[in-house]
């Protein structure tokens, strides 16, 4: 792969604004008092305090309503993360207050959907109407006098071409599905680049997160950087990347998960994979024996990590799979993980680094995590690798307990289990900090991509 752009995001620092709910009065005040209030406020929040603190009334103002503000540039970026299990829109504001200061991320906005564009391989343009109605957002976030210089882009993850060699729907997602989407975005008034509606390189998937989340929590500028590790887990792919600290990793490591790029100045040389196949959806079918059969329909397809007494249909990727409990068999966390680590034992490239690294891990270790109660679903929390193991063994020797919200939850616990264990090598104590957001901004691949984009476009300065 090439690396990316020398100083791909050199143009960028960051100040996220959280501004305090303004109190409303109760009781309505004459209009002449509202008038001189919003005037002597303004006045103080422009002169004495904006440059230095925040107050609860300046939600109020819009950043370029003061005099020394003047001259502040705001610009906008909308990228489309299409997933294997959902579409997804982030809508970047960034605030450049003078030519000679970096720009500032200033927030974002984000809606998702679901399913993901896979499920409408027969039905393109209902896809394409799912991509319709979130860039309407868009229009509503950005100022019209801005549309006409936002760019807009969509990136299909790696997941969705491992879908797509799966029937019709190789022509549909190469040819139909991006065509319409095209269109869409042509029909809009935003900023259509070239090449705005693609598949991304899984590789750079792994990158972009990276920056995203070292980035966020400010380690790619200052002294002290102490850059993280980072892990996603999605529908079908799953990705991987670190900084190595030993020269004796680099060494070890093969070239192509390796990747040098230039930043604030400072050259990274990352440890990067993305792993098809092995997200965890596609982790199920494994499993389960469906990617082994042609003719899936039809198939019951059994294993000792779901219900005893479980029989039902899973459409994934537009297949209808029946799967169903060992009946005759075991069932439990032991026969659960002699199953699942067959998907992973010696298929992952181990680093011996990440033994004594930890990392900030989203996703679907995010959402098993969340769904099982080991951390908070708004907070996160962090983790050890032997809490998944622990939390699988629980779920898998109660599946009737547990399994009534997903039959899946066992099978998806011990999956990460091993995945991280037996896959990546991670040790028992490995710390994992499971993270949706960093300063109300999601940790995905979007914003490093949305960097890349806006420094590929010349929009920073
Ligand atoms: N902005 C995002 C994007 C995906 N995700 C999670 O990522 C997982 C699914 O991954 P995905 O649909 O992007 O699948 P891939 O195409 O990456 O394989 C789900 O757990 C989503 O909730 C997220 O938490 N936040
Ligand atoms: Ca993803």
């Amino acid at each position: 792969m090439t690396p990316l752009p020398s100083g791909a995001t050199a143009a960028l620092g960051m100040l996220i604004h959280t501004p305090a709910v303004p109190r409303f009065p109760c009781r309505m005040a004459p209009i002449w008092l509202i008038g001189f209030l919003v005037l002597a406020l303004s006045s103080i929040y422009c002169t004495v305090l904006h440059p230095k603190q925040e107050m609860w009334f300046q939600g109020l103002f819009p950043s370029n309503m003061c005099p020394a503000n003047a001259s502040a540039y705001t610009f906008y970026g909308i990228m489309f993360d299409a997933g294997s299990t959902g579409t997804r829109i982030h809508i970047y504001t960034f605030v450049q207050k003078n030519p000679e200061q970096l720009p500032e991320l200033e927030g974002e906005i984000f809606e998702s959907v679901k399913p993901g564009l896979s499920a409408y391989a027969s039905e393109p343009k209902k896809g394409a109407e799912t991509v319709r109605i979130l860039l309407e957002m868009a229009k509503e976030a950005v100022p019209p006098s801005h549309w006409k210089k936002t760019p807009v882009v969509l990136k299909a993850t790696a997941g969705l071409r491992l879908l797509s060699e799966q029937k019709a729907q190789a022509l549909l997602l190469q040819g139909m599905i991006p065509r319409i989407v095209r269109e869409v975005f042509e029909k809009s008034p935003f900023l259509v680049p070239d090449n705005s509606v693609g598949i991304m390189d899984g590789c750079y998937e792994g990158i972009l997160a990276w920056i995203t989340v070292n980035f966020l929590t400010g380690q790619l500028y200052g002294q002290n950087q102490q850059t993280v590790g980072t892990l996603d887990l999605g529908g079908a792919s799953t990705q991987i990347t670190f900084l190595p600290r030993f020269e004796e990793t680099l060494e070890q490591t093969p070239v192509d998960f390796l990747s040098s790029f230039e930043m604030f100045n400072s050259t990274y040389k990352l440890y990067t994979h993305s792993y098809l196949g092995f997200g965890l959806k596609a982790a199920r079918l494994a499993t389960l024996g469906a990617l082994e059969i042609k003719a899936v329909d039809g198939q019951m397809l059994r294993s000792s990590c779901l219900p005893k007494q479980l029989e039902a249909e899973w459409h994934f990727g537009g297949v209808k799979y029946q799967y169903g409990g060992n009946r005759e068999g075991e069932t439990g966390f032991e026969p659960c993980y002699a199953e699942v680590v067959k998907v992973v034992q010696g298929k992952l490239h181990q680093p011996d680094e990440i033994r004594r690294s930890s990392f900030y891990a989203f996703s679907y270790y995010y959402d098993r995590a969340a769904d099982t109660n080991m951390i908070d679903y708004e907070k996160g929390g962090v983790l050890e690798v032997r809490d998944f193991e622990r939390k699988a063994k629980e779920v898998c020797d109660n599946m009737d307990m547990y399994t009534s919200a997903s039959p899946f939850l066992c099978m998806d616990l011990t999956y990460i289990t091993a995945l991280l264990k037996e896959g990546f090598g991670f040790g028992d104590n490995t710390l994992l900090q499971l993270t949706k957001k960093v300063n109300n901004i999601e940790t995905s691949w979007a914003l490093g991509a949305t960097f890349h984009l806006l420094q590929s476009l010349g929009l920073t300065h």
